[in-house]
């Protein structure tokens, strides 16, 4: 364990101790909510575990205000806001998506008078078909597989906080950048920002995109967990194929095959590319987060490393 010798480990017990002024505070509606965000979620987890995290988010965020107007007044200026951006890395399939919706709909209830968005790195991959004439379509996901000063200039604009900014958006069942779309932030308080690649070192820049953050979170698991994920993700997405097929949905083509032929495909997937892309590039970063939380079975948190400086 010397890589975490700057964090202290909480077994679920004392963690959930941790819960501030917010526990219990939990209504109907919320639970609500957060099923609706994916209706597997535990219950006891968002009590043990995202509450205490939500309370700790909040001592940074109000620490992060009380610095801007210090700084403001250093410098003779007007404070402006800035968003507050909190990073969430870890494996494809961990469940940092989940993780991101679920915090935001948490941040929501405490801060109503707040913006909160959410959103993931994937769509600045580059489409498929830049990846195709760079010869790289099989490295989807490793770091020169994403337009960097894109998602680095994209940050810059967010921080900047001058109205609206734009960015592409990734989808899974196309498995490829959504053509002649963009998604729109405007002026967010808090936005969260999830992906793969978001606590890794740059190329060829100087900046990197954690410099942007504010908070950070680590989602990691077990490989093996994490290939039983994926792979029934992967199942969900051939259900909803079945369901409505599309030949121009990438998972289509696996809905004319056996389920086995398709489930191999999916393992090799896996291990040649998603698995090696945790060892090599992913995991190596874990110990930049501010916060990791690890996963058991059953997507349970079972213990949370905080940082300790
Ligand atoms: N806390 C959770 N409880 C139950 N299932 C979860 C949880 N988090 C993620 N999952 C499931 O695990 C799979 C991967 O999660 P996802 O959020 O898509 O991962 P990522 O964004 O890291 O690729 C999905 O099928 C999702 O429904
Ligand atoms: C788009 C991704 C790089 C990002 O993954 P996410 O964290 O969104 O699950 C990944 O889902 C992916 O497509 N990897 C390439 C190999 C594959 O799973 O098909």
């Amino acid at each position: 364990m010397q890589d975490f010798i700057n964090y202290n480990e909480y077994s679920r017990q004392e963690w959930s101790q941790f819960h501030g002024a917010y526990f219990n505070n939990i209504s109907d509606e919320d639970l609500d909510k957060i099923k609706s965000v994916d209706d597997q979620v535990s219950l006891a987890d968002v009590q043990e575990i995202y509450t205490p995290l939500r309370h700790l988010i909040h001592v940074y965020f109000h620490n992060y205000q009380q610095l801007s107007l210090a700084k403001a007044d250093f410098l003779g200026k007007k404070p402006h806001k800035v968003p507050f951006i909190i990073g969430i890395s870890g494996s494809v399939a961990v469940g940092k998506s989940t993780t991101a919706r679920l915090l935001k709909v948490m941040l929501q209830r405490a801060y109503p008078q707040y913006k909160i968005e959410q959103m993931t790195t994937d769509g600045f991959l580059y489409p498929n078909e830049e990846l195709e004439r760079r010869n790289i379509l099989a490295d989807k996901g490793f770091p020169w597989s994403y337009d960097n000063e894109k998602l680095l200039n994209f940050l810059e604009a967010v921080k900047a906080n001058q109205g609206s900014v734009t960015y592409p958006s990734y989808s899974h069942i196309i498995y490829d950048i959504v053509p002649d779309h963009l998604n729109e932030l405007q002026n967010p308080d808090i936005l969260i920002i999830e992906g793969i690649n978001v606590l890794q070192l740059p190329q060829n820049q100087n900046l990197y995109v954690s410099d942007y953050f504010d908070f950070s979170i680590y989602v990691d698991a077990d490989p093996q967990l994490i290939e039983k994920w994926f792979i029934h993700r992967f199942e969900g997405f051939l259900i909803e194929e079945n369901k409505n097929p599309n030949p121009d949905n990438f998972y289509y083509q696996f809905t004319k095959q056996p389920l086995e032929q398709a489930l191999a495909t999916a393992h090799q997937v896996w291990r040649d590319v998603n698995y090696n892309n945790l060892v090599k590039y992913i995991a190596p970063t874990m110990n930049r987060a501010d916060l990791i939380l690890h996963k058991t079975k059953h997507h349970k948190i079972d213990h949370v490393l905080l940082k300790k400086y």
